[in-house]
């Protein structure tokens, strides 16, 4: 950012931790090492500071497990550590940490306080922005930013001595926090006769019907029944066709573009364009030689010859009608091959993307998670580019010079019948230097498409990092490596264009040579040959010269080009589909008019190969329940929230909402039915009632309303052009908290029976999140509601806590249950809460 006035001195080097974590396509310890030298020693540090080891264990290849683009196969809380770690190797002077504990539980965020800021940056200078004040009392000053301003700063106890909005902040939050707790607390010495019978019999039924182990009871154990990734590799290869571009690729694009007979038809206007052009010459041609013979009445010889004029000629009329004829058949057939020819190129194109759109959109998270955005980038700029626009002109030369060709062939071999032996003979050293040279041009068009993903995928993530890159002065080891690996690309782009010029100084040598044999016939033949048919024979043998050697390079070029259909095609042919959108089974229109949920026995993995990632899952939810999901960043919370939507399939075990197997249902249908707020808010290029009512299905009046709900509607009445004003790609233009309130009121607005909201309110400050419970209460009171939270306190007065540990739930049950089971994990939880000072 440029400042507009005002300085700012740095003394010391600088870390930075955005608040939504940069991860890149690099191993796990590469992402740390951020093109630093590795040190066991300090990486190990790094790594305990941060809280990572157990996550180590449990990647396929540890540290060397490769990490996908937006770090897509770790957890967001994980994210938040590596970007962490990757701060603390750098081994800087001034630490910028922008909200880095709001992803993680109140374990890891105790140990990381503990480890990380108070001894591996003891004696740095550490910025810490948060909206949990419970991690506020250890630092040695707050300031308390509002509007843009610092409207308070000091010690934790001067602000609250002070008694100003900070110390307001405070009493309102612990005062909060004690009646949430005094509440949860008084339930269970209500119930305290009761606790043990109520819990057993809780237990006996989880026993029977979620298959909790204990409530109390916590297995840590590592999976052991999966094999690893291999090597840990994530990417696949990019696919490379061999050998020519196979007929099955052209039987394609024909079709495409609307079937054999159109295409059949539009090449024969081609031919019928470029005979008329080599008979209106020949036309000309035999007109002038007919006005010679009539002047001359003599021999072709130059002596005797005397040139008459066409005007003169008794036959004008007749001449002139055949030749306008020619004309007139020539520009029909030219309209015709226009409109037909764009009709079907453009039909041909247009289908090819919609086709491999679809097919994407339809691909199931998998493919994303092993294909970088480069490829597919790829696919859909340059490999469409070369459809669209360069591959229509190329055939259409192609055809045109070929035809051509073949026309001028005719009239010399029609003058001199014997360049129709030169004429074999060419071809067959024409047919051989193509055969040569046109494996060259196709795998270096192969080659030029693939080495492009590579630096496409480079660029996109460093756009998305670009803060983080530039915080840490890593702009010339990024610029090089884009420098390299344009330069790579650049290899088989400049190697095709000299293969190009390679052939055509050869090709360019034979035409010479036929020149040169038309020119030789034309003076053997001195004599026998009227004068005009000679000068057409000679002047097309000479532009002969230009036109082979172009038509070869044509033909080599359009097969290269034919690739990018070869790899449009593979994709459309090979992308496996997520389930269909619509299946027999439809659901009735009011469902899910309950909102029940069972889920049984849910196991779920990434990947072939990879550990499970939901081992076992199984609880019953009531009708319009609000259901807290909590524990370690890792546990598997956001994998539960995947398989509802079936962005994951279940590798064994079933959801049923209301009674309906979901598995059984069509996508559309179940994903229409349901809302999530993803952990990462997704804001898409638009405007805001874009963003909020995509479908246009709802009045200002109900939009507004939703923003209101979310305490959104000021910020959105202060911009210049209230719901319609724009929202940048990934709603960058909007603070994380703020799109996080956008999806929130878009979530409002959609009013499903089922919500779910992955850490929805985790940028959001305390005080605007206390108000945001109560909307939840309030707007989603019909509603059953799964709440993942690492804010413990936003789920104490919920119906009950899912306690998720390694992939299986821990413990379900009421929280004044779990509380009063002082050995529960939730417990443990609460205590680790209080113990930073979250629950005073
Ligand atoms: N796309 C993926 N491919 C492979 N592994 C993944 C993928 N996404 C998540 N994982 C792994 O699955 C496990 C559970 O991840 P999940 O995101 O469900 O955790 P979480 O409980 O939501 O954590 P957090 O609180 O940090 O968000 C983690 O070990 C994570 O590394």
């Amino acid at each position: 950012m440029r400042l507009i006035t005002g300085k700012i001195a740095i003394d010391g080097s600088m870390a930075y931790v955005s608040q939504q974590p940069w991860i890149f396509n690099a191993t796990f310890k590469e992402n740390i090492l951020f093109g630093l030298q590795f040190d066991k020693q300090l990486y190990e540090k790094c790594i305990h500071a941060s809280c990572l080891q157990d996550d180590v264990d449990i990647l396929p290849n540890g540290s060397e497990t490769e990490i996908g683009e937006r770090g897509i196969n770790l957890s967001g809380g994980q994210k938040q550590r590596v970007s962490l770690a990757r701060a603390l190797y750098a081994g800087n002077n001034i630490y910028l940490l922008d909200d880095p504990l709001s992803a993680v539980d109140t374990h890891v965020g105790q140990h990381i306080l503990k480890h990380y800021v108070m001894d591996a940056l003891h004696g740095k200078t550490v910025l810490f922005v948060t909206h949990q004040l419970q991690y506020l009392r250890g630092c040695d000053k707050i300031l308390v930013v509002q509007d843009g301003r610092i409207h308070e700063s000091g010690t934790h106890q001067q602000l609250i001595n002070y008694g100003g909005h900070y110390a307001n902040l405070i009493k309102r939050f612990h005062s909060k926090e004690v009646t949430e707790l005094n509440n949860t607390i008084d339930s269970i010495s209500n119930i305290n006769t009761a606790v043990s019978v109520d819990a057993y019999a809780t237990c006996a039924h989880s026993d029977s019907s979620m298959s909790l182990s204990n409530t109390s009871r916590i297995s840590f154990g590592i999976p052991h029944d999966n094999k690893k990734e291999e090597s840990g590799k994530l990417m696949t290869k990019e696919e490379q066709a061999e050998g020519g571009v196979k007929l099955a690729t052209y039987h394609a694009y024909i079709q495409y573009g609307g079937g054999y007979l159109i295409s059949i038809f539009t090449i024969f206007t081609i031919v019928i364009v470029t005979g008329c052009v080599a008979a209106s010459s020949w036309w000309l041609g035999y007109w002038i030689a007919h006005t010679t013979n009539q002047d001359t009445n003599s021999t072709y010889t130059n002596e005797t010859l005397t040139t008459g004029f066409i005007t003169e000629n008794t036959d004008t009329a007749y001449f002139g009608y055949a030749y306008s004829i020619i004309i007139v058949i020539m520009i029909t057939f030219a309209i015709v091959k226009c409109v037909l020819y764009v009709k079907i190129t453009l039909k041909a194109a247009t289908r090819l993307h919609n086709e491999v759109f679809k097919k994407v959109f339809q691909s199931p998270m998998t493919f994303f998670d092993t294909t970088p955005s480069g490829r597919i980038i790829n696919r859909f700029s340059k490999d469409l580019d070369e459809v669209d626009v360069h591959l229509p002109i190329n055939m259409t030369q192609t055809i045109t010079l070929f035809c051509t060709i073949l026309f001028y062939f005719l009239s010399i071999s029609l003058v001199f019948p014997w360049y129709l032996l030169a004429f074999i003979l060419f071809s067959i050293v024409f047919l051989v230097a193509f055969s040569y040279f046109r494996h060259a041009m196709r795998d270096l068009k192969r080659l030029d498409h693939i080495s492009r993903s590579l630096w496409l995928s480079h660029m996109t993530a460093t756009t998305q990092g670009v803060s983080t890159v530039r915080a840490y002065g890593k702009q010339g080891e990024f610029s090089k490596r884009f420098a390299d690996l344009v330069d790579c690309n650049s290899v088989p782009f400049v190697l095709f264009y000299l293969t190009n010029r390679w052939v055509a100084v050869r090709l360019d040598v034979i035409g010479m040579i036929t020149s040169f044999i038309a020119a030789l016939m034309t003076v053997l033949t001195h004599g026998h040959v009227p004068p005009s048919y000679s000068g057409i024979a000679l002047s097309y043998a000479v532009r002969l010269t230009g036109a082979l050697q172009f038509l070869v390079r044509m033909i080599a070029d359009c097969e290269a080009r034919f690739s990018s259909v070869e790899r449009i095609q593979y994709y459309i042919k090979n992308l496996i589909s997520e389930g269909p959108a619509v299946t027999e089974n439809r659901p009735p229109d009011n469902w899910p008019h309950a909102g029940t949920i069972e889920l049984q026995e849910l196991k779920m993995r990434y990947r072939e190969n990879l550990p499970l990632a939901l081992r076992g899952v199984s609880c019953k939810v009531e009708s319009m329940q609000k259901i807290g999901i909590v524990g370690r960043t890792g546990a598997g919370k956001s994998s539960l929230g995947a398989c509802f939507f079936r962005l994951r399939e279940l590798n064994s075990g079933a959801i049923y909402i209301d009674g309906i197997n979901i598995a059984t249902l069509g996508l559309q249908d179940l994903r229409s039915r349901l809302t999530i707020i993803a952990q990462d808010p997704v804001l898409f290029v638009g405007t805001v009632r874009y963003n909020l009512d995509p479908f246009k299905q709802y009045s200002d009046d109900e939009v507004w309303s939703a923003l209101e709900k979310c305490y959104m509607k000021d910020t959105v009445r202060e911009l210049e052009y209230k719901l319609n004003a724009p929202v940048v790609e990934n709603g960058e233009n909007f603070s994380v908290g703020e799109r996080q309130l956008l999806c929130m009121a878009r979530a409002l607005l959609r009013k499903s029976k089922i919500v779910m909201l992955d850490e929805a309110t985790a940028s959001i400050d305390t005080a605007t999140d206390s108000l945001l419970q109560q909307t939840i209460r309030d707007a989603f009171q019909d509603c059953t509601m799964l709440i993942i939270a690492h804010r413990l306190n936003t789920v104490l007065n919920f119906d009950k806590i899912m306690v998720m540990d390694k992939g299986k739930v821990v413990e379900f049950d009421k929280p004044s249950i779990l509380l009063a089971n002082t050995n529960s994990k939730f417990s443990s939880l609460m205590s680790a809460a209080e113990t930073n000072g979250y629950i005073d």
